[in-house]
């Protein structure tokens, strides 16, 4: 290890390695080198043994690029240090002494899957009525008591007499029984009871903090309650913690994280020494300068320098797009030509936006540009679980005698119809040589079930039947939004409210978006066709994912990482910061945090974009540019190159223009006589750019100017009156 390859700062956060230590500092500073080689000094210079390292980060993903990171220092030597996230490294701990709080050691973890069966099981022994209470609810509620260290009696104390969280209590009284008779423990629990080993058994904990010397917290900012007792239990032996994090980028509030861990840190560990970093070596002066303005108008932050010794860089890349399509091949157009220019892989790139509903528009782009790329974090928009609860019934419509679909459907929303129903079903259909579906049609006429089951039955095929003969006619949006709103599903997820059934109802409606979208491009606009597209997409995209993809991902999954070349999209008041923000200052500073996160991802170029109009869930709106580009100064922002061209075109004066416009018009000659018929979806051909789409048309009469998506040239905005253009029948 080199430590001339550190500043001197950064060189005493360093060799400071006996007490408390807090490195408090802006984005891109080198915190996280100085972790790693704080490490590598501990271990080469001090003779450190790696076991007495505890190094613990946010995400997994962290975890495995700091050791990446060591090991690129040191080698091998550093085997045996024990470095993960909180959970990995409270597994470690439970797995050698579960059995001393009540549970085998070979305990099993649920995961959210699980839990929500066990929360289920829960309301049913109890009584409550899942509609009014549902389990998404009321594990969310579990979750913030674990977060903040209640068992189910301190909650209960707490909150007795309202009249949803006594029920809480009774549910998580009887979870956490269920938990414990199953030998499981939920994600929360690994730390709870972590700790819980470590407060009863003074010997274990004696062990634990002689054997981590040296203890080390990435991201300290992010930290909650629970996570911060961990912490001070483990590192209370010989009290050198070092904690790295930054206030502004504090990002997980809503999910109990606490900046009073950093506030209080002097307060918590008396003799710490604080260490303020302020050069940042990740960005460019241009793009830091943004970061900085945009941060400064959080009122509840203490202010801080950063500065970069770096070039000054291009201006940060501005687009206005017109919609989502247009803002999704914005960016697959400049990441083509750069990745040309600069030679560059597509490792280099990341598309950041704020809510995983974005993703599908830009996945679409990326797909047919044959752009590989990767989401981080998510899932693929079309493999997403109500996706294909939604596609099986379309599938159902179109083809009645496809079983695998009906058993995925048949139950959503419940109808009380399980597997076992579906097995005698079966049964009865095979007996009578009829189809699953055939089956169904004649139990819901004969009424063969219990009660409960037929009526779940009819209501299922009645909404098939109805759609049916629909399937053959109707453009496959209308019929999709009708099915939708039928099958009651919506229904069911908007009971819930919580954050995940929002983002699934949201993920419904967007499929309404992209039913729109096929339409146009279509040659038939019918279900059938939109089926065969739908599942070649997902064989291409079986085989276009290869190690250099361009990554996906949310902005808070983006913490920690850099790519030198970013791409931040959706930038519109609504979206981000996100509606559920805008009432509260607290939470629009906490978006405005996010937004600092994305830009000091950037090392070289920043891209933002917006869009005037956007489709999202279904429904097409106009937002208003979001605020935070506006806190970025005027003269830091670039207009990119071919919007720029066609504004000087603009600027030339109108005559030499139409004269231009004349002689073009007379060479080429456009094919449309009557330009009424083109729309918004028209499939054209261009002389020159070839094969497009209208995506919107503007403009007085006479005069329209329309905008096409190429499928090769991108983007172009054209007079209609003037350009060279077929209709493709
Ligand atoms: N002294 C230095 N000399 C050269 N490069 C440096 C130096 N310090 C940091 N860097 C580089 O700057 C980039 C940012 O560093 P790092 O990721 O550690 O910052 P950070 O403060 O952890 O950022 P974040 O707040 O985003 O997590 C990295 O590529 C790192 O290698
Ligand atoms: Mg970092």
């Amino acid at each position: 290890m080199n430590i001339d390859l550190l500043n001197d700062m950064q060189k005493e956060a360093v060799i400071n390695t006996e007490g408390p230590l807090l490195i408090l500092a802006g984005a891109g500073s080198g915190k996280t080198r100085v972790l790693t080689h704080r490490i590598a000094y501990l271990i080469e210079e001090k003779e450190v043994f790696p076991s007495n390292i505890l190094a613990i980060t946010f995400t997994n993903k962290a975890a495995k690029e700091m050791r990446i990171r060591v090991e690129k220092l040191i080698g091998e030597a550093s085997n045996g240090m024990w470095m993960g996230t909180f959970h990995s490294i409270c597994v470690k701990i439970l797995r050698r002494y579960a059995s001393l709080i009540g549970y085998e050691r070979d305990f099993v973890i649920y995961d959210p899957t699980d839990q929500k069966t066990l929360a289920r099981e829960c309301l049913k022994e109890l009584n409550i009525d899942e509609k009014k209470t549902t389990f998404r609810y009321v594990l969310g509620k579990i979750s913030e008591a674990k977060n903040d260290m209640l068992t189910p009696k301190e909650y209960e104390k707490l909150y007795s007499g309202d009249f949803y969280l006594d029920k809480v209590v009774k549910v998580y009284e009887l979870y956490q029984r269920k938990l414990i008779n199953n030998n499981a423990m939920d994600f929360d629990d690994l730390i709870l009871n972590a700790i819980k080993v470590l407060k009863e058994n003074e010997k274990i904990l004696s062990d634990y903090q002689r054997k981590f010397k040296y203890v080390l917290v990435d991201e300290y900012q992010d930290t909650n309650k629970a996570q911060y007792v961990l912490v001070r239990y483990l590192s209370m032996g010989y009290v050198n913690l070092c904690v790295v994090g930054d206030n502004d980028q504090s990002i997980y509030g809503w999910r109990g994280a606490d900046i009073r861990n950093i506030r209080d840190f002097e307060k918590d560990f008396p003799g710490a020494k604080i260490i303020k970093l302020e050069q940042n070596y990740r960005s460019s002066v241009n793009i830091l300068n943004a970061a900085n303005n945009v941060i400064k108008n959080n009122i509840n932050r203490k202010s801080k320098k950063l500065w970069t010794d770096n070039d000054l860089g291009e201006k940060i890349h501005y687009y206005k797009a017109q919609s989502e399509m247009d803002e999704a091949y914005f960016v697959v157009r400049n990441l083509i030509a750069d990745k040309k220019r600069n030679k560059r892989n597509n490792l280099d790139y990341a598309v950041l936006y704020r809510t995983n509903a974005q993703s599908r528009v830009l996945e679409d782009a990326f797909r047919r540009e044959g752009v590989s790329y990767k989401l981080v974090g998510g899932t693929k928009f079309y493999d997403r679980r109500e996706i294909k609860d939604f596609i099986s019934y379309m599938r159902i419509i179109q083809n009645p005698v496809d079983e695998l679909s009906i058993k995925r459907a048949i139950n959503i929303p419940k109808r009380g119809i399980g597997p076992k129903t579906i097995e005698k079903i079966k049964g009865f259909a095979y007996e009578n040589n009829l189809s699953l579906y055939q089956a169904l049609v004649y139990a819901a006429k004969k009424d063969l079930f219990s009660k409960k089951i037929n009526k779940g039955i009819k209501e299922f095929v009645t909404i098939i039947e109805k759609y049916k003969n629909d399937a053959l006619e109707r453009k496959v949006s209308f019929l999709m939004e009708d099915v939708l709103n039928d099958i009651g599903y919506i229904e069911e997820l908007k009971l819930d409210n919580t954050l995940e059934s929002r983002s699934r109802i949201e993920n419904l409606r967007e499929m309404i978006s992209a039913a729109k979208e096929f339409e146009r491009t279509s040659e038939t606009g019918l279900l059938a066709e939109f089926l065969e597209e739908f599942s070649l997409r997902s064989d291409i995209d079986n085989v276009e994912e290869d190690d250099d993809s361009v990554l996906l991902m949310t902005l808070h999954s983006a913490k920690g990482l850099e790519f030198p070349i970013v791409f931040m999209v959706g930038l519109e008041e609504g979206i981000f910061p996100s509606s559920r923000s805008l009432n509260e200052d607290e939470s629009v500073e906490e978006e405005r945090r996010l937004m600092y996160v994305g830009i000091t991802r950037a090392e070289e170029k920043l891209f933002i974009t917006h869009s005037s109009i956007r489709s999202m869930y279904g429904k097409t709106s106009c937002n208003l540019v979001s605020r935070f580009i506006e806190e970025i100064p005027s003269e830091l922002l670039d207009v990119p190159k071919d919007e720029v061209a066609s504004r000087k075109t603009r600027k030339t004066s109108f005559t030499s223009q139409m004269k231009a416009d004349l002689a073009y018009k007379e060479k080429s000659k456009s094919k449309i006589e009557d330009v009424t018929v083109i729309k918004t979806g028209t499939k054209v051909f261009h002389k020159i750019f070839g094969e497009g789409t209208v995506v919107s048309l503007k403009g007085n009469k006479g005069e329209e100017n329309v905008t096409i998506v190429f499928k090769t040239k991108g983007i172009k905005k054209l007079k209609l009156s003037i350009a060279p253009l077929e209709i493709i029948q």
